[in-house]
């Protein structure tokens, strides 16, 4: 007897999976290797930048009431006493009448309190001396660089969870992170099931495909901030598989696996779920692809079964697996981002359950976002995964969308995220 599975909504699913979200560890990793890794902590200024008034261009720091009477009819001549260039303090006091050339990034000598352009001075020497005139009344503050204007000493900068981009590793770097405290990653086993599969190295046979999914899901895995122990890829054998899922329950902080876990005569996954004494979480979904997505949970791990269809197998990660990566990341918007775009050709098809269709968003007339389908829209299919860059979410319960259609679309390469786990898209909204 064939077993009837009773669909859930993708809601229901994404909250059963939250359910047992986990938060990383923080472990310390220097600041060369902190490239895409997760903050553990948020980042707090612990001094000013700059850390003192400083020169925002090459010329000369004077004081501005000895500019009071200047004009361009009525100018005046400092005497030139020191020069100093970024790095440097000096050691004058600017008494009446002086100037300190100053180069870009060097500390306001003490007693100046502003600074003048070179272009906006003309030099000369006079008896060993050397002097500049100015032809401009200048202002107390103008041209410099204060202490503590980008940031001050307790500023909150970055929040937890930020991921290490290079405006970030700059931060770093300016409050002394040598080493970087971050989230360790979590370890996540990726096996594919399959009798059918050939490794990427080899040579197609009758009726054997090459593994893709692997391949694709330790891509995904990384991409959402983890990283993968390989199991590589098993033949669909109870025992052998059994075993392969054990080790790595043992070994991981998560376990996925693709293939084997629809109806057929060697889907062993609902099986090796059970011998495993693993908890269930839901084996059906309303959706498309990847209705058939499995969890279950063993000894406190999730176990991920995704489908062995290549699509519903990508759709499958990015709905559940990569938000429990994220959260456990610390980031406070774990899920995928949603927007919406106009739809740019008709789709035709009835949607019984929710569709994931996998399209291309660019931006277009008047910097307005459209959408277009790629690909063809079948689970088992591998190319259109290459050519999307986000999901076109078309809810259950509709008769297909027109172009011109406002659509909701989830962002496969956004790194902001979001904090809403499922909202039900709409099911028609005209432009
Ligand atoms: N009678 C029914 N048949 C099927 C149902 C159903 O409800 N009743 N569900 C269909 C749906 S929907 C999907 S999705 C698939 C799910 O299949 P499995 O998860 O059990 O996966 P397999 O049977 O192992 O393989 C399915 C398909 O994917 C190819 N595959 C598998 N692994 C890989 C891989 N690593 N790389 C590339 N391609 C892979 C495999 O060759 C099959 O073609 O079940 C439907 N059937
Ligand atoms: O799970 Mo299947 O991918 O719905 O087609
Ligand atoms: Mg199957």
């Amino acid at each position: 007897m064939i077993e009837r599975r009773k669909p859930i909504s993708v809601g229901e699913a994404v909250q059963r999976i939250m359910e047992w979200k986990k938060y990383g560890d923080e472990e310390y990793v220097s600041i060369e290797k902190s490239d895409g890794r997760f903050l553990s902590q948020p980042l707090k200024a612990d001094h000013d930048v700059p850390h003192f008034d400083r020169s925002p261009y090459d010329g000369f720091a004077i004081r501005s009431e000895d500019t009071d009477s200047c004009s361009n009819e009525q100018p005046i001549q400092l005497e030139v006493v020191d020069e100093i260039g970024a790095g440097q303090v000096s050691s004058f006091h600017l008494k009446q009448n002086q100037a300190i050339r100053i180069m870009t990034g060097a500390a306001i000598p003490s007693g100046a309190d502003c600074v003048i352009m070179l272009e906006l001075t003309s030099e000369a020497e006079k008896d060993g001396k050397k002097f500049i005139t100015i032809k401009r009344k200048m202002k107390k503050g103008e041209n410099i660089s204060f202490q503590g204007e980008d940031a001050k000493k307790g500023d909150k900068l970055i929040e937890e969870g930020t991921k290490v981009n290079p405006g970030v590793k700059a931060l770093l770097a300016t409050f002394g992170y040598n080493q970087v405290p971050v989230v360790r990653r979590p370890i996540i086993g990726v096996l594919a099931t399959g009798s059918e599969l050939l490794e990427v190295d080899e040579p197609l046979q009758s009726g054997k495909i090459r593994n893709s999914n692997g391949h694709m899901i330790i891509s995904q895995v990384e991409r959402a901030g983890g990283v993968v122990r390989r199991y590589g890829q098993c033949e669909d054998h109870l025992e052998d598989v059994l075993k392969t899922v054990q080790l790595a329950v043992e070994e991981c902080d998560f376990v996925i696996t693709t293939g084997g876990v629809s109806v057929g005569d060697f889907d062993y996954l609902p099986e090796i779920y059970d011998r495993l004494g693993a908890k269930k979480l839901f084996n059906k979904i309303a959706m498309r692809p990847g209705s058939v997505t499995t969890a279950a949970v063993c000894n406190g791990k999730l176990l991920f079964g995704l489908s062995g269809n290549p699509s519903a197998c990508y759709v499958g990660f990015e709905l559940y697996v990569r938000p429990i990566i994220r959260y456990w990341l610390h980031q406070s918007k774990p899920f995928l981002a949603k927007g919406t775009a106009i739809l740019q050709k008709d789709f035709p098809k009835a949607n019984p359950f929710n569709r994931f269709v996998r399209s291309q968003l660019h931006y277009g007339e008047g910097g307005r976002l459209f959408v277009s389908p790629v690909g063809l829209d079948k689970s088992n299919v591998v190319t259109s995964l290459a050519w999307a860059n986000c999901l076109m979410v078309l809810p259950g319960g509709t008769r297909g969308f027109k172009t011109g259609d406002l659509v909701d679309v989830l962002l496969l390469e956004d790194e902001t995220g979001s904090d809403v786990p499922w909202q039900e898209s709409k099911k028609s909204s005209k432009l």
